[in-house]
């Protein structure tokens, strides 16, 4: 076995579970977590409030390069803060998530992203002894050497179901920020087939617990190695 801190890199579309299964694994581990999406959600929501247009591509840079943002890894209680100004309940507003892939496809902003967030896991993992780190580019772009490297995928009716019963609203309304986003969010990025080397694991017919059991069963599988 390995004493290297584990780095686990999870990917994959919205509304398959990535956020909530990577916090329980994480937890399960005893190890931080690092949530990629928040950290564009804390961007998007930072340069509305500062009246910067977001289809100033530089100007949107500029604001990834400086932004004053803090982000809390505990998995039990994970935060988000620009500024000393907590923002977790406003980065999951509505009009976050319809602005967000327009800060997310600027590919200067991603090169930024891409650094900060591989720093960040080198950071956490050696505080922790590992990290947990969810989005859509870490496996292939942010920590493409991570030992654990994962595609969570699952069926569009599924995500549309889980989406629509946490927000409790019809199914169909939750299309727009689960299947437009992402086919917005994959101009950028490769998260609907897995990379070489990267294992998927489709929780279509999973259930929560079974999906977290998934992770960590390739988890232990590769702390064996
Ligand atoms: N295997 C599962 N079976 C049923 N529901 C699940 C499963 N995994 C996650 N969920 C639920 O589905 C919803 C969406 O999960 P989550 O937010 O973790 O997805 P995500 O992939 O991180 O989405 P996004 O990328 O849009 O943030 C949550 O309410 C979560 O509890
Ligand atoms: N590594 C990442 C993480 C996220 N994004 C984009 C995709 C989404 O539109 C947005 C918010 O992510 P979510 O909180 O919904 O998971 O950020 C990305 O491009 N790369």
């Amino acid at each position: 076995m390995s004493d290297q801190p584990l780095m686990i890199a999870i990917d994959g579309p919205s509304g398959t579970g990535k956020s909530s299964v990577s916090k329980a694994v994480a937890r399960a581990l005893g190890v931080g977590y690092l949530d990629t999406g928040a950290m564009y959600r804390a961007l998007t929501w930072w340069c509305l409030d500062q009246g910067i247009d977001l289809s100033d591509q530089a100007a949107v840079a500029r604001e990834a390069a400086s932004y004053p943002l803090e982000m809390g890894t505990d998995p039990a209680a994970p935060s988000v803060s620009v500024g000393g100004r907590a923002i977790d309940a406003q980065i999951r507003e509505g009009r976050i998530t319809a602005a967000v892939s327009q800060v997310a496809t600027n590919l200067q902003v991603r090169a930024l992203m891409r650094d900060k967030q591989h720093a960040l896991m080198q950071q956490i993992a050696s505080a922790t002894g590992g990290v947990v780190a969810e989005g859509r580019d870490i496996t292939t772009v942010v920590a493409p050497d991570a030992q654990v490297r994962i595609l969570m995928t699952a069926s569009e009716e599924a995500r549309m179901a889980r989406r629509s019963k946490e927000l409790a609203v019809e199914a169909e309304s939750t299309r727009s920020q689960i299947v437009d986003r992402d086919r917005i969010d994959s101009t950028v990025s490769q998260f609907h087939t897995a990379a070489d080397g990267v294992v998927t694991v489709d929780t279509t017919t999973l259930n929560f617990e079974e999906s977290v059991e998934a992770v960590l069963a390739i988890a232990r599988g590769a702390g064996s190695d």
